[in-house]
Order: structure tokens, then C-alpha cells, then sequence
């Protein structure tokens, strides 16, 4: 660009009427053989004469005051909402979808006689919401000799109860996300890793993640590691611009996602921040490549320290394909926990069950619609009672 205007510069200086040339060669010029008449000159063009330094009129005063610029107004920064509670407050989003199983088990639950027929019926309508074939069965086992066998109970009370303890409540949901100093009193950030195939909503995650804590009065700084797709470090740092949180990017499309993960923790370091959140590619044309790619990117990473949680964000209306895709994820990485996305437009909430079991670690977080705090720290009681209760 600047090239281009320099040589332009350089043509337009070398234009200008051909003084040199003998007269009879002339063209006729307006002002000197004619009166000048519609599309002429009315004077002299300004570049006819060759201005040296001395004809140049200078300003009368170095002094002037400089003209007023106008000064760019910082983006007003948000204040996300609350994290806490907000899987209570999202509950209607849940229900919309889920409580037809809700209702479905509680009607076939409460007939007069739960036959064999109608256990098979509770077993199909579990695994159709994707809870998965072993803890499908289990809860069956589970109802059966609580309600059909004891024939005692509030089957709405015996059901929560049972969702619950599939769901189950004593695994440990807390994100990470705590600095530390090393044993030379080094501060380090926590460093979360979010990995997961493009699409299921990672790098929106990673955005809706870093209000979470700001909201929780966390310093966050974005690594924009997924370098696969362009778009994605300019979604990343609009992400954090609304929270007035820095985000470490590479402006070379293709970049090594490594070298971008190691700056972002780098700099977390260097700004004394809580957290860096990092966004990784999820290429899965190639399961070998996938693994290199990641296990690269951690391995660069704990130069500067472990990495803390490596979250996985899986999109709940993919069913078994999401499934698939956590098994390979597992190869590749250590998952310490999975976000769930698009809950909201999926009738299907069993699939948390089932992926708990698939991989051995807890959902943490789940997200419930497109808006910028509509990811909720996953809570099993008001989930199961979104599933069980009408939608508010
Ligand atoms: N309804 C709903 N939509 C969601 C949710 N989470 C993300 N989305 C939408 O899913 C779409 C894809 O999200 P992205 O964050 O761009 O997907 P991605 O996985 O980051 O894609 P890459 O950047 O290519 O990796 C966007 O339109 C999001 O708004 C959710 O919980 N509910």
C-alpha cells in the first residue's frame, strides 16, 4: 500500500506541460494563445511551476495551537451477571425441553400397576433422553425395587432421588482457577485449557467463561490459540473488550497455536493475573494430529507451570456423535471437566449422565442459551428439579 502511493507520487510528479518542446510542436494553451473557455484551466495548473524551497510560504508561527483530535472513547466495560444461582434462574430454558421426560417417567411411574410393559416404557424413555444404556438400567433396577417392589413412596420423590444419584452430587464441580506462587515466589495464574471440535460453541464458551469470573471479581487474560480459523481470535478478543479483558493473539493466520498459549500464559504471568483462559483448535479430521497439536500445546505451557483444568466443551444436541468426540479428546488430553452447551434446545439432558460415565468427570458448567451470561455453573438438584418441575 505504501509502495503503491510512493510510486504513484513519483508519476504524478514527472506529469506537467513539455516547456522544452520547439513551438511548432505545442499544443495551443488556454490563457497564452486563447481566452480559456469551459473545460480548461482558468489558471495556470498549480503544478506547472516547479516550487523550490524559498517559493514555499511557511506557517507564520510554529506555535499554533494544535488542532483538537478527537480523543477515542474507551468501550464501556459490562458488569456480568452473578454466577452463583444461575442454573436456578436459567431453570425455564431447561424445562422448556426437559420436561417432557419429566413428565413422560412420572405418569408411566404413577399407574395403578407398573407392569413389565411399563418398565420396559421408563427404560426406553431414559435412554431416548440419552442417559445412556447402563445408567438407563440402573435407575430402572433402582425404581423397581423402590416403588415396584416396596410399592411404597411418592414416586415424584423416588424418581428426583434417583435422577439425582445418577446425575451425582458428590463429584467435585469447582473450576481451578485459584493462582498460585512457585517455591520462588513466582506468581502463576491458574490456566485453564478449553478444547473441543469448532462448532459446539468453544470459543463462545471461552467468552461467556472469562465473565464468569470477572463476575467473581477475577483478573482474566484470553489466549486466542485456535489459529485454525481466523475469525475466531477477533470473536475471542471482542469477548474480552466488552469485559475489559486483554486478550494475547497472533495476527499470522495459521500461527503456532503453542507459541500463542505460552505468550497468553506469559503475559498472564507478567500482568499478575488470577487466570488465563486458553482457546485451542479442535481439528478432528485426524486423530493423530489432534493429539500432537494438543499435547504440544500443554507441554509448552507447563514450562511456565502445570496446567490447572482442561475443560471440554461438548454441544448436547449431538448425542452420541459428542460422545465420539469426548472419547478421542480423552486420548489426546487429561480432561478434568466438561462444559455442556446448547442444553437449552435439546430435550435430551441425559446426556449429562452419560458423559460423566464416558469420560469419569464431572460436567462443571452448561450452557443455556446464546445470550452472554447464559452459561451457568452445572448444579445436579436444580437440574434434575428442571427436568421434574413444569416450566415456571
Ligand atoms: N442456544 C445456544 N447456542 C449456543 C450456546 N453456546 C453457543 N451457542 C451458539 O453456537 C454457535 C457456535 O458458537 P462458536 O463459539 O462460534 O463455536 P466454536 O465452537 O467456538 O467454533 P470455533 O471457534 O470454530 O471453534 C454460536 O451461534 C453460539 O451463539 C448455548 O448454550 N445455547
Amino acid at each position: 500500500m505504501l509502495v503503491g502511493l510512493v510510486v504513484g507520487l513519483l508519476r504524478r510528479g514527472r506529469r506537467g506541460p513539455d516547456t522544452a518542446a520547439p513551438p511548432e510542436q505545442r499544443r495551443p494553451e488556454p490563457g497564452v494563445d486563447y481566452r480559456p473557455g469551459v473545460g480548461d484551466d482558468a489558471e495556470e495548473p498549480r503544478d506547472t511551476l516547479v516550487r523550490d524551497v524559498e517559493t514555499v510560504r511557511l506557517p507564520d508561527s510554529v506555535t499554533e495551537p494544535p488542532a483538537v483530535e478527537d480523543v477515542p472513547v474507551a468501550p464501556e466495560v459490562e458488569r456480568p451477571a452473578p454466577a452463583a444461582g444461575r442454573l436456578a434462574r436459567l431453570r425455564a430454558r431447561l424445562a422448556r425441553s426437559n420436561t417432557a421426560l419429566g413428565r413422560g417417567l412420572l405418569q408411566l411411574l404413577s399407574r395403578d400397576t407398573v407392569d413389565e410393559a411399563t418398565w420396559e416404557e421408563i427404560e426406553e424413555t431414559l435412554i431416548a433422553a440419552d442417559l445412556g444404556t447402563g445408567p438407563s438400567l440402573e435407575i430402572v433396577e433402582r425404581l423397581r425395587t423402590r416403588i415396584g417392589v416396596d410399592g411404597g413412596g411418592d414416586p415424584r420423590a423416588v424418581l428426583r432421588d434417583e435422577l439425582l444419584r445418577a446425575v451425582d452430587p458428590t463429584l467435585d464441580r469447582s473450576l481451578a482457577v485459584a493462582p498460585t506462587a512457585t517455591e520462588a515466589g513466582v506468581h502463576r495464574p491458574a490456566v485453564v485449557l478449553v478444547v473441543g471440535v469448532n462448532g459446539v460453541g468453544k470459543t463462545t464458551t471461552v467468552g461467556k467463561l472469562a465473565r464468569v469470573l470477572v463476575a467473581e471479581d477475577k483478573d482474566v487474560v484470553l489466549g486466542a490459540a485456535d489459529t485454525f480459523r481466523a475469525a475466531a481470535a477477533e470473536q475471542l478478543s471482542t469477548w474480552g473488550e466488552r469485559v475489559g479483558v486483554p486478550t494475547v493473539r497472533s495476527d499470522v493466520e495459521g500461527a503456532d497455536p503453542a507459541s500463542v498459549a505460552f505468550d497468553a500464559v506469559k503475559a498472564g504471568a507478567d500482568l499478575g493475573a488470577d487466570v488465563v483462559l486458553v482457546d485451542t483448535a479442535g481439528r478432528l479430521q485426524n486423530k493423530r494430529d489432534l493429539m500432537d497439536e494438543l499435547g504440544k500445546v500443554k507441554r509448552v505451557v507447563e514450562r511456565h507451570g502445570p496446567v490447572d483444568e482442561v475443560l471440554l466443551v461438548l454441544d448436547a444436541t449431538t448425542g452420541q456423535n459428542g460422545l465420539n468426540q469426548a472419547r478421542v479428546f480423552a486420548e489426546a488430553v487429561d480432561i478434568t471437566g466438561i462444559v455442556l452447551t446448547k442444553l437449552d434446545g435439546t430435550a435430551k439432558g441425559g446426556i449429562v449422565v452419560a458423559v460423566q460415565r464416558e469420560l469419569g468427570v464431572p460436567v462443571k458448567l452448561v450452557g443455556l442459551g446464546e445470550g452472554a451470561d447464559d452459561l451457568a455453573p452445572f448444579e445436579p438438584d436444580a437440574f434434575v428439579d428442571a427436568i421434574l418441575e413444569p416450566a415456571g
